[in-house]
Order: structure tokens, then C-alpha cells, then sequence
């Protein structure tokens, strides 16, 4: 992590715990630009992480590289001890900005069916296979209700709101019980109501199942009761910690390096005054 002042940004504080997902001096490179470098980043099971910046700061880069989908420039990312690489199925993952048309007729069960894979239940004999097709059922069920979408899990997935599909694309995630939840916006274009529901849900599955979720949003406040951290994301560095930590003029000015002020309206929501768009050309650093 950058040190931008003499007194350095919250860092994570280390626990007795082995960590699920440990991040060291880490840094990415795409088109031949830094998106954030020294990176650390130490995250323990259960925990519920909120990632946080402007756009193009580097949020999805940061769950696509513990996902293994992203080479890293420098440092190492590992999952359960084992280096970040792709297909790892302790991540259930739901990315960025996914919708279905009006016109897809497929129901959410199959939607959530998807995201088994075959080879795990790969039984030969016709009566494993009735067996086999018995707890994929289960399975599919159980992500459903985990979610709470039993009342629409069979109409077309089209046909449901903008937060009935984003249930169901979390249930899809959640159907091959992943230790871990990497949610990149699962909020965005949902209307309040819809927000405050989705994230109660995502804040439910993590107690009831211990799995550690890693949620990408914009705005925090739908999401402050259910996050034990943030890690913000802004000019090609990090700083992690509780959200009143981390959440402040003094600390979000920093790691701007530019003044920002940080309000807290009288019904507790937090007011981000002044953050600048990511400028692209401030960490460039053009391959020769
Ligand atoms: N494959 C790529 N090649 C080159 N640049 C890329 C690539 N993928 C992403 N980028 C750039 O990396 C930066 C970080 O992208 P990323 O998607 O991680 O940002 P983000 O913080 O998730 O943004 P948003 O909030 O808008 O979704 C952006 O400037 C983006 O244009």
C-alpha cells in the first residue's frame, strides 16, 4: 500500500485467524497502466467486505485478480492458502451489470441450475442418476430459498424485476455453497427498496452460511449495517478498514490527495463531498 503522508492509511489489523483471502504488495497492470499497486490486503473468514471508489478506479480489477481471471504485475493474491486462479470453486462470483431481457423465456430455477457444474455430479447408473437428479434439485432449491425467491423462481426470468434477477443471479452463485461471495455491483440499478433488500439478503446468506462476502458497490449507506470493512479504492491504491475509519475527510482526503468532505446526514447516511473522478493519466505508466 502507498504511504501518502507521514501517517499512513488504515491498514487492515491482523487477527489470530488464518485469513481466507490474503493480498501482498500487490499491483495490476492493464493497457499498460498501474490500476493500483501495493496492495495488502488480509481478509478473514465470515468477513463481509465492502469495495468502494469512483469509476475506473479498480473495484472489478480487484475481484477479477482474487478470482485469478487477471495476472498480477507484482506480489501474490492467495484463496484458502492456494495461489488466486480461475475456475475456483470456494468463489461463487456474480459480475458486473447482468440482466436478462424481456424476452428470455428460460425460468430462474434453470438460471440457478447453471451454476452447478456437471462434472461434480457426474453418476453413470440410471439409479445414481435419480439419485443425482434428486440433490441438484436440492441443491437448486436450497439456493433459491437461501435467497428468498421461491414465489417467481419458475416464471421467466424476463418477465421478474431488476432485483428478483439479481436473487436469482446471486442464488446461481450460491448454489455450490462457496465459502466466498464476490458480488461486483449486485446493487447498481436497483431502485431503494430493492437495494435495502438485496443487500439484507446477501447480509442474511453470510451469517447463515459463514460464507465471507466481498460486495462492489458505490454508494455504502445500503450496506452499513451488513459490512465489518471497507477497502476503497482510489488513485491506484487502497485503504481498508471500518467503515467510520476509513470513511473520512481526513483519510478520504489522503488518499486523494485533494480535499474531500465527508458529512453524516442526520439519519446516518454518509455524504462523500468533492470525490474526484479517477483521472486515468495520474498513475500511468506506459510499457516502454
Ligand atoms: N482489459 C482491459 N484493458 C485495459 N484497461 C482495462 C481493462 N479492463 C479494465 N481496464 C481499465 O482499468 C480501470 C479499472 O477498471 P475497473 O473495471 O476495475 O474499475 P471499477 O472501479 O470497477 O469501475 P466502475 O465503478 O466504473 O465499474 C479502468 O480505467 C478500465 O478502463
Amino acid at each position: 500500500m502507498h504511504d501518502i503522508s507521514s501517517s499512513p492509511l488504515p491498514v487492515p489489523t491482523s487477527t489470530a485467524l488464518s485469513p481466507i483471502i490474503q493480498v501482498e504488495e500487490a499491483a495490476v497492470m492493464l493497457g499498460g497502466r498501474t490500476i493500483w499497486q501495493q496492495v495488502h490486503l488480509s481478509v478473514q473468514p465470515g468477513e463481509f467486505l465492502a469495495i468502494l471508489g469512483p469509476n475506473g478506479a479498480g473495484k472489478s480489477t480487484l475481484l477479477k485478480a482474487i478470482l485469478g481471471l487477471l495476472p498480477l504485475a507484482a506480489g501474490s493474491i492467495t484463496v484458502l492458502g492456494r495461489p488466486a486462479q480461475r475456475g475456483n470453486t470456494v468463489i461463487g462470483y456474480v459480475p458486473q451489470r447482468r440482466h436478462f431481457e424481456a424476452d428470455v423465456r428460460v425460468r430462474g430455477r434453470s438460471i440457478v441450475h447453471l451454476g452447478l457444474d456437471g462434472a461434480h455430479w457426474g453418476l453413470p447408473l440410471p439409479l445414481l442418476q435419480r439419485r443425482k437428479a434428486r440433490e441438484v434439485a436440492a441443491r437448486v432449491q436450497e439456493a433459491i430459498e437461501l435467497v428468498g425467491a421461491s414465489a417467481y423462481a419458475d416464471r421467466p426470468i424476463g418477465e421478474l424485476s431488476g432485483g428478483e434477477q439479481q436473487r436469482l443471479l446471486i442464488a446461481q452463485a450460491l448454489v455450490k455453497r462457496p465459502r466466498i461471495l464476490a458480488l461486483d455491483e449486485p446493487l447498481d440499478s436497483l431502485d431503494l427498496r430493492n437495494q435495502q433488500g438485496v443487500a439484507g439478503v446477501i447480509r442474511q446468506i453470510s451469517r447463515e452460511t459463514g460464507a465471507t462476502v466481498l460486495l462492489v458497490a458505490h454508494d455504502v449507506n445500503p450496506i452499513l449495517s451488513a459490512v465489518d470493512r471497507v477497502v476503497y479504492v482510489a488513485h491506484g491504491q487502497i485503504a481498508v478498514g471500518r467503515p467510520e475509519e476509513v470513511i473520512t475527510t481526513e483519510t478520504l482526503s489522503r488518499l486523494y490527495n485533494t480535499p474531500i468532505e465527508v458529512l453524516r446526514a442526520s439519519d446516518g447516511r454518509i455524504v462523500v463531498v468533492g470525490q474526484p473522478e479517477e483521472e486515468v493519466s495520474y498513475h500511468a505508466h506506459r510499457l516502454r
